[in-house]
């Protein structure tokens, strides 16, 4: 679709940045992990579980190709992500054409990973049992941020 547009509009300018997995919350507390009804996603399901409801985290699977054997995704926090457009933002500058790079830190979080540190933060147990991978899930998801490290 961008190439589609490049062609029409070739001094058109803009960035395309590739998300991976948003975690976290402002530090007021304004907006944050708090989705309507069960999350799907694993941080705010976990974040309720440490928060004592639900109470307990079904971790799905843990023979995957991973230390520990459960899944890893390259998380990245809310606030960095907004710093991640404003630098690109600022690099764009007078430049023509589309930019495309992955926002991510590059490094993997398993489940049990992200468990263990939320009971460091939090100074509780986060209760978990182990279940079926669920349908569709790749082991590992981690982003190449290169291109948004070097520019
Ligand atoms: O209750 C949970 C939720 C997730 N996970 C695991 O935690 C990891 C992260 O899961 P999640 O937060 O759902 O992220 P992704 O697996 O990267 O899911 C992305 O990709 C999915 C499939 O495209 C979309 O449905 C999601 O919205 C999107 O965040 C994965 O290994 C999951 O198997 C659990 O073990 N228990």
């Amino acid at each position: 679709m961008y190439s589609g547009i490049r062609r029409q509009l070739p001094a058109l300018r803009g960035l395309s940045p590739r998300y991976f997995n948003l975690v976290g919350a402002r530090p007021s507390g304004l907006w944050g992990e708090e989705p309507r009804g069960t999350p799907d996603n694993l941080m705010p399901y976990v974040a309720r579980v440490a928060a004592g409801q639900p109470d307990r985290l079904s971790v799905f699977g843990d023979d995957c190709p991973t230390a520990g054997g459960t899944g890893a995704r390259d998380y990245i926090h809310a606030m960095d992500l907004g710093e991640g457009h404003c630098a690109a933002l600022a690099h764009l500058g007078g430049e023509s054409g589309m930019r495309t790079f992955n926002l991510g830190t590059g490094t993997g979080t398993s489940v049990l990973q992200l468990i263990a540190a939320l009971e460091a933060a939090g100074g509780r147990d986060v209760p978990y049992r182990i279940t079926a991978r669920r349908p569709g899930d790749v082991a590992t998801l981690v982003t190449d941020p290169a291109a948004a490290a070097t520019g």
